[in-house]
């Protein structure tokens, strides 16, 4: 299955309805459709925009590859981002036409695996998560300079410090998060996250023991997974995206048996969640992480500018 992300000179984005008498009908989808036999996706892509929408694709460039299982069939929504085209989209089976502005695409229900494609257009392609042993001096600088390098969604993971030093080491790391738009998660301290308004990362062991969100939408939350039970917990409790891993293996967790890509895209067809994988990836690693349906990457040594 191909689909496109189409823009307009406004930076507006396409959805069309799908009509009546088939899967999913009614819902919002990005325009596209099947691979014929002996096509290339490129090849479908040209072929199904002209068709629905009588445009011709001048550029094309790959986004996210997202595996989803429906109940009747498994896919995968291989979507490309058009932003050069020959011609004006119209509706030419039909089918409602919609722009909307990039924050305004969650309103429209669409189907399960347009979530995570969702997510790769608005939400960071990588996750910085913190060494365990650091010093709150030396960390908030680690910070400052991740951030100045572009980082937009962080984890602060720490042992042993007393609890006074942590919310005192959380409260200036929300205020350098704050002042450049960036997600500031705390691992484990659910009542730290609600004091001070941050967000909340759940290792599996507290995903597993909760039975509803912890915090209110908006205040971000997120959970470490392994396997398909703890995917589908962090799905059911509405949570905004999970980790999931080890992607390879790793000096930080030698025991843990890795998983690969094939089962990272077989694990991520059953949730509509945003994934990152992590263990043993590089930063450079997050093309190679959305063609298999991941949001990105997450890491810990190596993600931290030095
Ligand atoms: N085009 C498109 N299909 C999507 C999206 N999200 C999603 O789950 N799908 C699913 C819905 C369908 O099960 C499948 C598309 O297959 P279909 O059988 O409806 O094919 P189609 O009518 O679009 O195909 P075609 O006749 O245009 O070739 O992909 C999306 O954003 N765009
Ligand atoms: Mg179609």
């Amino acid at each position: 299955m191909v689909a496109a992300v189409l823009r307009d000179a406004r930076g507006r984005i396409l959805l069309a309805r799908r009509t009546a008498g088939r899967d999913l009908a009614g819902a919002w989808e990005f325009p596209g459709g099947k691979v014929e036999p002996g096509e290339s996706p490129r090849e479908a892509l040209d072929r199904e925009l002209h068709e629905e929408l009588g445009i011709r694709v001048l550029d094309a460039v790959p986004l996210v590859a997202v595996p989803q299982a429906y109940p009747d069939k498994r896919i995968v929504l291989d979507v490309y981002t058009v932003d050069a085209y020959d011609g004006t989209p119209r509706g030419r089976e039909r089918q409602a036409l919609a722009w909307s502005p990039l924050e305004k695409l969650h309103g429209y229900p669409m189907p399960p695996a347009d979530r995570p494609v969702v997510a790769v257009l608005s939400q960071p392609p990588r996750y910085l998560v913190s060494q365990e042993t650091l010093e709150p001096a030396a960390w908030l600088a680690q910070l400052d300079k991740a951030l100045a390098a572009g980082a937009r969604r962080v984890q602060l993971r720490t042992r042993g410090l007393k609890p006074q030093v942590l919310a005192d080491l959380a409260m200036d790391a929300r205020t350098r998060c704050k002042a450049v738009g960036a997600d500031l998660l705390v691992n484990g301290e659910a009542g730290l996250a609600a004091d001070l308004g941050i967000g909340l990362h759940l290792p599996a062991r507290q995903l597993m023991a909760l039975s509803a969100r912890p915090l209110p939408e908006g205040q971000v939350v997120a959970a470490s997974c392994h396997d398909a039970d703890e995917l589908a917990q962090a799905e059911a409790l509405g949570l905004d995206f999970a980790v999931l891993g080890p992607l390879r293996a790793t000096g930080s967790h030698p025991e843990a048996a890795p998983m690969g890509w094939e089962r990272f895209s077989r694990l991520r067809e059953a949730v509509s969640l945003p994934i990152y994988a992590i263990g043993g990836l590089r930063p450079a690693d997050v093309a190679t992480a959305r063609r298999h349906g991941a949001q990105g990457v997450a890491g810990i040594r190596a993600f931290w500018p030095r």
